[in-house]
């Protein structure tokens, strides 16, 4: 994976190398069983593969068709560039893999999903530095809100900013029922601003009303308060979590893979198309916002109290 991951990274970069098209077609994922049958338990059992690369584990039922993928990336799972490029890279061995037909996310690391980008990753850094990271997040949510395959995030720990964006780009959301989790883009409360394919896709999960009110006060939500705005679609104890996760999957691989992908298609291509358009345009605002001296100054303080906080 090592050796790859350089060539990929590039590929990454720059823009087009990796288009949405380029994943199998919607009806060509082939099922690898008629929706409904049951399976035999053997096969259950035994045929688990495993890879990884330095941030993500990767875990492939062929069974069931379903994978897991684990961040692990400590202390907090920050979205790094680095993370970012190792995520798409493992995404796509996925995607392009027509024995996979599901995906959990999940995180490896107790009590945090994702701290969300890497704050220091934005912090000053040279522009060439800033468009490639920015590429990365972009084709993450790309990759994510785009992906063919039947998408669950098992939230089973704080979700903040870009995290809840990897959350809220699954087809569905269960949380651990953790009153001490939260999960929000809190953008605002950085002095930052979610950018529009992340209201996007937060309008889409949760209503225009709520997204509003909720962008522009940067909350962040309890797991119950997720729950009640429609933010996550269920809270589990969280040693339930994967289980749960699983038999969602189950559940909606049971329908021909075609039609569901095709209506999920038809679900999210607006808003997908508008950063397929824009996607250099908005790559140089994300530039000409993140150097703006009042921003840097934001992020700063932002970093300063997140140390305080643990002094
Ligand atoms: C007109 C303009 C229009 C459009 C604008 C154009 C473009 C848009 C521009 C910008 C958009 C940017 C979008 C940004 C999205 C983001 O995701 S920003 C990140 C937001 N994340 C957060 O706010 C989370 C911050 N972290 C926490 O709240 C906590 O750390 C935690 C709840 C996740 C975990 O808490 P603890 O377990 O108590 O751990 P610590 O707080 O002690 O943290 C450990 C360690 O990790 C460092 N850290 C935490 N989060 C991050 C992070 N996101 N990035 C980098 N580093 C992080 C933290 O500082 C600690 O470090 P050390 O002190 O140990 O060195």
């Amino acid at each position: 994976m090592a050796a790859v991951a350089p060539t990929l990274a590039r590929r990454i970069a720059r823009p087009g190398m990796l288009p949405l098209c380029s994943r199998p077609q919607a009806w060509g994922r082939a099922a690898r069983q008629s929706p409904g049958l049951p399976r035999a338990p053997s096969l259950l059992l035994t045929q688990r593969r495993a890879f990884s690369n330095n941030k993500i584990l990767v875990e492939l039922d062929e069974g069931s068709g379903i994978a897991t993928m684990k961040l692990k990336s400590p202390p907090v799972n920050s979205l790094s560039l680095d993370f970012l490029t190792e995520f798409c890279i493992s995404l796509e061995k996925l995607e392009n893999n027509r024995g996979c037909r599901g995906v959990i996310f999940t995180s490896a690391i107790p009590k945090i999903f994702s701290s969300g980008l890497d704050i220091t990753e934005m912090c000053r850094k040279s522009t060439e530095h800033y468009a490639e990271f920015w590429r990365a997040v972009q084709e993450m949510w790309l990759r994510v809100y785009g992906s063919n395959m039947v998408t669950v995030a098992a939230i089973n720990g704080s979700s903040p900013a870009g995290g809840c964006l990897l959350a809220l780009s699954c087809d569905y959301r269960i949380m651990a029922e953790n009153p001490k989790f939260s999960i929000g883009l809190n953008e605002a409360q950085l002095g930052i601003v979610a950018p529009f394919w992340f209201k996007d896709t937060f309008v889409n999960v949760v209503g225009h009303r709520v997204a509003e009110r909720s962008l522009q006060l940067g909350c962040l939500h309890s797991a119950p308060e997720a729950l009640r705005i429609g933010l996550v679609d269920e809270l589990v104890p969280e040693e339930k979590l994967q289980d749960k996760a699983a038999a969602v999957i189950a559940q909606w691989l049971a329908l021909p893979d075609h039609a569901r992908q095709l209506t999920k298609s038809m679900m999210r291509k607006l808003v997908l198309d508008r950063l397929v358009a824009h996607r250099e345009e908005d790559i140089q605002n994300f530039i000409s916002f993140i150097t703006k001296e009042s921003i840097q100054k934001s992020l700063h303080m932002y970093m300063e109290m997140l140390k305080k906080k643990k002094g």
